[in-house]
């Protein structure tokens, strides 16, 4: 005799666990009702992204396998993103068409359950935050296929949106068509950024087919999928969304590509323990004033994670900087780092402290 159980033993096994978890999914959600009463009646926030990340921080370590930690995370994100949605819709705008990167980056962070809604432009994605249409904005901030870095950066100038997250997001395209022949594909349609981070490919696999520029990889596969002689360089969700089929998988030509994106809110977000602070300032244009600028950080030991700059559009030849900081705005250190640079500076603005993305 075999040692192994056979098939439908281990099948009616796994039906009374799938069963456990049902049951107790749905004690879970009776007892989140409940947080939601308490919460309606002391008027606090549905959303507590901090208690979200103490629960997975506590089933990651408890997690001896062999269910990957990955996995235990998806599984909770949409256990949570589906429980939230039991207490209170919330609403998220994101710069779409739907299947962009950001629309991804998106669900990657917000789970399912929320009302995600596409914007058609960045301005567009603040606008909903700010006039409380949408708890919550998710736009691309560096190293994006879908956006410029400068759009957003720009939007900080006037808005008094703070920065409440930041989603990490490995990009990888695939050529979609409506045939799947590498053979059919006449014409090929992306946005710039995504054609650039794929010219290799193209030009090896398909040399002399006109490339064609437009607004967002979403976009090219929106097109696509009426024209049977063309191909999009979009997500692999973008296949699924404007039924294309795959013709190549990860055509990009640098592997480990991945898209920096902020998500905005009305209020700063709570201290998590491992954050990091974004603001920006212009500097009294005299002598030196880039060395002093840096001083009060260096002196304190506080570690510059970037620095960028910005023409001021108002007054040419003077600059806006953004500066990323590794720590929370209320670390004593960084506090006195900024109340320092203060004095150099015709303003200080501090776009938020948020956790920082691993
Ligand atoms: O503990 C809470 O405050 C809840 O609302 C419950 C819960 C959860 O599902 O565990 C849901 C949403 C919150 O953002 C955090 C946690």
């Amino acid at each position: 005799m075999s040692a192994t159980r056979n098939l439908d033993a281990l099948r009616r096994e796994i039906d009374a666990i799938d069963d456990a978890i049902l049951d107790l999914l749905n004690r879970r959600a009776g007892l989140v009702m409940e947080v939601g009463q308490v919460k309606t009646a002391e008027k606090r926030d549905f959303h507590v992204p901090n208690r979200e990340r103490e629960i997975y921080e506590r089933l990651l370590a408890r997690n001896a396998g062999p269910f990957p930690a990955e996995a235990v995370k998806s599984v909770f994100r949409e256990i949570i993103s589906a429980s939230l949605a039991l207490e209170a819709p919330m609403k998220v705008a994101f710069l779409g068409p739907r299947a962009t990167f950001t629309h991804l980056a998106t669900m990657q962070h917000f789970g399912l359950a929320a009302e995600l809604v596409a914007q058609k432009s960045i301005p567009a994605v603040f606008e909903e935050v700010e006039k409380g249409r949408a708890l919550y904005g998710v736009v691309p901030v560096e190293n994006s296929t879908e956006g410029m870095v400068s759009h957003t950066l720009d939007m900080f100038m006037e808005s008094d949106l703070k920065i409440n997250a930041e989603i990490l997001l490995e990009v990888s395209h695939d050529l979609l068509s409506r045939t799947g022949r590498l053979d059919d594909v006449k014409k090929v349609y992306s946005h710039p950024q995504a054609i650039a981070q794929c010219r290799k490919w193209l030009d090896n696999n398909l040399p002399g087919v006109p490339v064609v520029d437009v607004a967002s990889t979403a976009l090219a596969a929106q097109i696509v999928s009426e024209d049977y002689a063309a191909a999009a360089i979009a997500s692999e969700f973008a296949a699924a969304q404007y039924d294309l089929k795959v013709v190549r998988t990860r055509i990009e030509d640098q592997v480990n590509n991945f898209t920096r994106f902020l998500v905005v809110g009305r209020k700063m977000a709570e201290r998590s323990g491992d954050d990091k602070t974004s603001l920006m300032f212009s500097v009294k244009d005299e002598p030196g004033i880039l060395y002093r600028m840096l001083e009060p950080f260096a002196s304190r030991g506080v570690n510059l994670s970037k620095i960028e700059s910005r023409p001021l559009k108002k007054k040419a030849w003077e600059y806006i900087f953004f500066l990323d900081l590794v720590g929370h705005i209320t670390d004593p250190v960084v506090a006195e780092a900024v109340q320092d640079l203060g004095h150099y500076c015709q303003f200080v603005k501090i776009l938020g402290s948020y956790p920082r993305a691993k």
